[in-house]
């Protein structure tokens, strides 16, 4: 299903209180509101079977965008159609077709096992019941957590608790997925195996998903394209490929140093990212990465030293400070 989102706002109105006994009590018969634009026009349109990242400082936007595209909020202005829907109805139809998990919120019932959970959801989805539990069963096998089904959800670690969650917001096979962080505080086991399932249901239905992590692993598997969302506004969207493609003219060199050095007395000295006494980063063109290696350590007492890609959440952070100076144009990919 697509998603065509266009100028969409968000503003949220919140009561403001001073602290203290005297602000509490005039705030009985006053009360005061300021306004959080949260959202302001971003416009986006994902293809069927697309897989987006979502990235983007704390508090930019993403997931207050995302629930308008599951429906759950209603925007000021702009709107939004997946499919033939448009969200903020709340048809029937649109629910059905529309799964969401948020890392910091679960759907799933504290006090009930998952199973039963999952008996409620397929009858609020009106799914066929033995097909939809054989479907549970099989990814929970896949997930490794069938011993846990039979428990309370409070009882869970997190990372089961999230492949459980997973589980509850894929059960009724939506054609859109939104996922809000769902790999958050977990090991890379965990992690992992979260997205692998995601890859392979998203290939065996050709589910359209929006993707926001800080987890830039979750990114780099999952998705081709990103959109990177900044105060409420969408700064840049392009292909995963054409970020690294921007950057990848150069590479880094991190030293850790036996003893320690001062900053100036180091070589290339304008192109040094990271510094600290014992520990140094270049960002070196790739031409001269080898001869400035070989220079470094014949120059100084080396403990070790690593020649590595500029790593994505460098990429993207150069990405947003270039867009916020007004330096760079935000990428559309077709
Ligand atoms: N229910 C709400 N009521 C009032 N303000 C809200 C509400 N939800 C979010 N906000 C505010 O809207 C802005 C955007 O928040 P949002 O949760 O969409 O950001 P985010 O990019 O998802 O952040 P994070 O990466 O931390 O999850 C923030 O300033 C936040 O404080």
């Amino acid at each position: 299903m697509d998603i065509i989102v266009e100028n969409i706002e968000k503003t949220y109105r919140v009561f403001k209180k001073s602290p203290g006994l005297k602000a509490s009590i005039k705030s009985l018969f006053h009360r005061e509101y300021v306004n959080i634009k949260a959202v302001r026009d971003i416009s986006l349109s994902l293809r069927t079977g697309e897989i987006v990242g979502f990235l983007g400082p704390n508090g930019s936007g993403k997931t207050t965008t995302m629930k308008m595209i599951a429906g759950l909020l209603h925007p000021n202005a702009g709107s939004i159609r997946v499919g033939p829907f448009i969200p903020s109805e709340r048809k029937n139809p649109y629910l059905k077709e529309v799964g969401f998990v948020m890392g910091q919120k679960g759907q799933l019932w504290w006090d009930l096992p998952p199973l039963d959970s999952y008996d409620l959801l397929i009858d609020i989805y009106g799914c066929d019941k033995s097909s939809t539990m054989a479907y549970v069963h099989h990814l929970a096998e896949r997930l490794q957590i069938e011993e846990c089904l039979r428990q309370p959800v409070r009882m869970l670690s997190l990372g089961q608790r999230m492949k459980a969650e997973l589980i509850g917001a894929i059960i009724h096979r939506p054609k859109v997925l939104l996922l809000d962080e769902p790999t958050i505080g977990l090991d890379i086991y965990s992690a992992r195996s979260i997205r692998r399932i995601i890859r392979e249901e998203a290939a065996s239905r050709d589910m359209t998903i929006i993707l926001s992590s800080h987890i830039l692993d979750d990114i780099q598997e999952l998705c081709k394209r990103v959109v990177i969302i900044n105060h409420g506004q969408l700064i840049y969207d392009d292909l995963l490929e054409n970020c690294y493609r921007k950057y990848m003219f150069q590479k880094q060199i991190h030293v850790k140093f036996n003893e320690s050095v001062r900053k100036e007395d180091l070589l290339y000295f304008n192109q040094i990212k990271e510094f600290s006494p014992f520990e140094a980063c270049w960002e070196i063109d790739r031409s001269d990465v080898s001869r400035i290696g070989f220079e470094i350590m014949q120059r100084f007492n080396i403990e070790d030293i690593t020649i590595s890609e500029i790593p994505l959440g460098t990429v993207i952070e150069y990405i947003t400070n270039e867009q916020v100076s007004g330096n760079g144009k935000v990428s559309q990919s077709g």
